[in-house]
């Protein structure tokens, strides 16, 4: 129960409703046991009828009367009461259930890149999903069901020893056997699920990737394999299911079976009572049936509950186990809201990716002065993209220190810091929404001119009206497929809408031809003369017109300069511009 009280801060929360729906369930049992007794004091008054006690049928029947009115009047308070008590708990959960869920989010949002590189996106939804799914079970069905279980008990059993003492003794023997079987049975179903559960999100998975990849499926003419292994998992899945029906199935004669039981001991003894002259009438042998009844669910119950309990409690641990990672990345000065103005300067920068030890970047210092271009080549692998992450402190490093404006980049509010950034990474990753609001999510309230505009600099315009449905065109798996070259185009006219004070370009022009390229960069050199930018390329044709360029080797600076002492230096930068001159000549 341990992970679970880190919930009471939301019971707190709610206090007031579920106080009320404590007082809504003792109210809705109270009124749920007089039928029993009415019925009891009718039969009791036919009973003396037939006996002679009572000579006068009208008074009979006024008393059986006065009861079925009674009767409907006790039934028809404790429909509507606990129809208020589902109002209050059920309620309490649900809003629970959306407080946590967010706050789950909330610290995903928060938590570093390496904490999503740790867990998978599946954990992470399930995380989020199921087990939030199954916590609230425990704040609202089995809150609920608690209370409602006990208040019954305790007034239904005060109720039984009032009426007959050793009868009530004789009536309860198999309800601690109809508990614990039901609890067994709950276990082996949740098992069971789970097991689904588990298999489903594989299944589920499987299915996706095929669909997602159906176009390498289809040219390696590989159908027929994939068929064959959905049909070996749909098998599986079909197995478990199966298993979880044949338990289920005893779950109802189990419980006919335990209360059938109860009715036979209550006939019986009760029987055997009355004859003894121990309980005084038939009444009591019909009050205990029905009270037997009404004991049923809630016996049951006691042990569905234990089990929601125990699967809440595995829940909330691993929700616990999330909510308590502190990110690696830190925002130390979160209400501060200082401009930058764009110098960047790095002095002997290491940084090793934790999870991999992979040693990125190894004493870089370099500085790019306000409304500079700053041009980063180098081998695949040789850290490039690691500089750019840095400078949007997705990562912190190691040793040495970056500053901007001369100021420790720590120093910055880190979502401010962020958001006067335009970073185009690599691969461009687009929402499955309207191109427009792609574009629009650089800059909430964009105007459709921003929009146009941020488009024709980022030379998408013309490809996107030729479109039928021009900016409304819907991206993703419910719309058209963008070619790389215009998705990465997009995704710079994404950043640049924002009017960056930095740009950050991760070789986001490697699907564009060379032409385009060039366009794209007069356009941006025109609109972001006072801006700095940093430019990650494997082309010399996007470096050459920078104010400097660095060379990265293994994370190292292998050479720096600008175009011209580049060409001098007669080192890689030199071989790769001739040949990429030729290419391009021929
Ligand atoms: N998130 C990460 N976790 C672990 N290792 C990483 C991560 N990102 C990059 N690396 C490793 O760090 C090194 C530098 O990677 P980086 O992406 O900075 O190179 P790059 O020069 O941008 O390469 P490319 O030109 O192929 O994009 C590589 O060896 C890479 O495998």
């Amino acid at each position: 129960m341990k992970a679970l009280l880190s919930l009471n801060k939301y019971l707190y929360k709610y206090r007031g409703r579920l106080v009320l729906g404590f007082i809504i369930t003792i109210g809705a049992r109270v009124f749920s046991v007089f039928t029993p007794q009415l019925i009891s004091d009718s039969t009791t008054a036919i009973e003396q009828y037939v006996n002679g006690e009572i000579t006068s049928v009208a008074e009979v029947k006024e008393e059986l009367l006065i009861n079925i009115g009674l009767i409907m009047g006790a039934v028809l308070a404790s429909a509507i009461l606990t129809f208020l008590m589902r109002q209050t708990f059920i309620v309490v959960s649900r809003f629970i259930e959306y407080d946590l869920k967010n706050e789950v989010y909330t610290q995903y949002q928060n938590l570093s890149l390496d904490f999503y590189k740790r867990n998978r996106t599946g954990d992470l939804m399930n995380r989020i999903s199921e087990d939030v799914s199954k916590v609230r079970m425990y704040l609202g069905p089995a809150l609920m069901y608690g209370v409602q279980t006990l208040t019954l008990f305790v007034v239904v059993i005060y109720f039984m020893i009032e009426a007959a003492p050793m009868l009530t003794l004789y009536t309860l023997v198999p309800f601690p056997i109809l508990s614990f079987a039901i609890y067994k049975l709950s276990v082996a179903i949740n098992k069971r699920s789970a097991e689904i559960q588990q298999f489903l999100s594989r299944l589920n998975t499987y299915t996706q990737e095929s669909f997602s990849g159906i176009a390498v499926i289809k040219s390696y003419g590989i159908l027929g394999r994939f068929n064959s292994d959905f049909v070996e998992l749909s098998n599986q899945s079909k197995e478990k299911n199966i298993s979880l029906v044949r338990v289920e199935a005893f779950f109802f004669p189990l419980m006919i079976l335990l209360i059938g039981f109860s009715n036979l001991f209550v006939i019986y003894f009760g029987g055997m009572q009355y004859i003894d002259g121990k309980i005084e009438s038939v009444g009591v042998i019909v009050e205990f049936l029905l009270y037997v009844n009404m004991l049923t669910w809630p016996v049951a119950s006691v042990g569905w509950i234990t089990s929601m309990v125990q699967q809440a409690e595995a829940s909330q641990e691993r929700i616990n186990e999330f909510l308590s990672e502190t990110p690696n990345v830190k925002n130390h000065s979160p209400n501060s809201s200082e401009d930058i103005k764009g110098e960047i300067e790095f002095k002997n920068v290491s940084f090793t990716y934790e999870d991999t030890n992979i040693v990125a970047l190894k004493n870089i210092s370099f500085k790019v002065n306000k409304g500079e271009t700053l041009a980063v080549m180098g081998k695949t692998g040789s850290g490039k993209s690691t500089i750019l992450e840095l400078i949007g402190r997705l990562y912190d490093v190691d040793e040495g220190e970056i500053l901007i404006d001369g100021k420790p980049i720590e120093s910055y509010n880190l979502n401010g810091l962020r958001q006067q950034l335009g970073y185009v990474p690599q691969d461009a990753f687009l929402f499955s929404s309207s191109i427009r609001d792609n574009i629009k999510f650089g800059k909430a309230d964009a105007t459709e001119e921003d929009i146009i505009n941020a488009a024709k600099n980022a030379a998408v315009h013309k490809n996107i009206i030729e479109f039928s449905k021009g900016y409304d065109t819907v991206l993703g798996e419910r719309g058209i497929t963008l070619s790389g070259g215009q998705k990465q185009r997009v995704s710079i006219a994404r950043a640049i809408i924002k009017d960056p004070q930095i740009v950050l370009f991760d070789d986001c022009l490697s699907a564009v031809d060379t032409e385009t390229e060039e366009e794209i960069f007069s356009k941006l050199n025109k609109i972001s003369d006072n801006k700095t930018s940093v430019v990650v390329s494997h082309r010399a044709s996007s470096a050459k017109n920078a104010d400097h360029i660095i060379i990265l080797d293994e994370g190292k600076i292998k050479e720096e300069g600008t175009h011209t002492e580049l060409i001098d230096q007669k080192g890689y930068y030199k071989d790769l511009y001739q040949k990429q001159l030729s290419e391009k000549e021929n």
